[in-house]
């Protein structure tokens, strides 16, 4: 047996969701720059680029009418409308990562883990962060500098209803401290890869291991 077929690996797409200024973005960097396995998700969406952001990097900034061509074309995974401005995960990615056994991170909303489920299940790892408190929250946005105080009064208003979704995902953490959180994404990362299900490369290795017999 090839000694490299027992690697082979089925790819993780873990999805992190939270609501807006939680820390999915830091958690997200946090972790591409600890594992290089997982490769990031870069989203096309319409809503105007923030001050430090850049296109094609942060995410493929669009005009309404190319995103309709996107949807047109069946260029995403998923899509949603999120604080009035619309958001897709790019297709392409996604297959040739799973094709090539490569974990991808996904920074979405609840609307979009949703869609991911019934194409991707045996593939989703869903994670979604809590803030410690909304008075937390509403400061690390705040924090942030990146939007005006009616965005933030709007992210404020939206995210009990983000929040409410959190019994939909696997796995649930207060992101109170960035090292800890990310130290339990990483376990959990670790602990999705060590599944059964997860190496399926494993099969033939067993099998000569011990024998086709058993
Ligand atoms: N555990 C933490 N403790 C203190 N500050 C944090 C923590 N995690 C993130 N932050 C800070 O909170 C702010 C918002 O974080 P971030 O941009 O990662 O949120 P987000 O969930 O990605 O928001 P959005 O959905 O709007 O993109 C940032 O300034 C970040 O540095
Ligand atoms: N369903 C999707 N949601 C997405 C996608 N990309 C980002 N998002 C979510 O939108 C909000 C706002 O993000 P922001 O960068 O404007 O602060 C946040 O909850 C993201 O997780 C996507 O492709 N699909």
């Amino acid at each position: 047996m090839d000694p490299s077929a027992k690697r082979s690996r089925r790819g993780l797409l873990i999805v992190l969701s939270s609501p807006s200024g939680a820390g999915k973005t830091t958690i997200s960097r946090m972790l591409l720059g600890a594992d290089r396995q997982v490769s990031m998700s870069i989203s096309a969406t319409t809503r105007p680029m923030r001050p430090g952001e850049a296109d094609n990097v942060d995410y493929n900034f669009v005009d309404d009418a190319r995103f309709d061509a996107m949807i047109e074309a069946g260029e995403f995974v998923e899509w949603a409308t999120v604080f009035g401005s619309r958001y897709g995960t790019p297709k392409a990615p996604v297959k040739q990562a799973l094709k090539e056994g490569r974990d991808i991170l996904f920074d979405i909303d609840w609307q979009g883990a949703r869609q991911l489920e019934p194409d991707f299940g045996e593939h989703l790892v869903t994670i979604f962060l809590l803030p410690p408190s909304m008075t937390e929250l509403e400061r690390r946005l705040r924090a942030r500098g990146t939007d005006s105080d009616t965005v933030i009064a709007d992210r404020m208003h939206r995210a009990a209803d983000e929040i409410s979704h959190w019994a939909e995902y696997e796995y649930v953490m207060v992101n109170d401290d960035m090292d800890a959180c990310l130290d339990r994404v990483r376990s959990i990362v670790a602990a999705e890869r060590s599944k059964r299900t997860s190496q399926p490369g494993l099969v033939g290795f067993v099998r000569d291991l011990i024998g086709p017999q058993h």
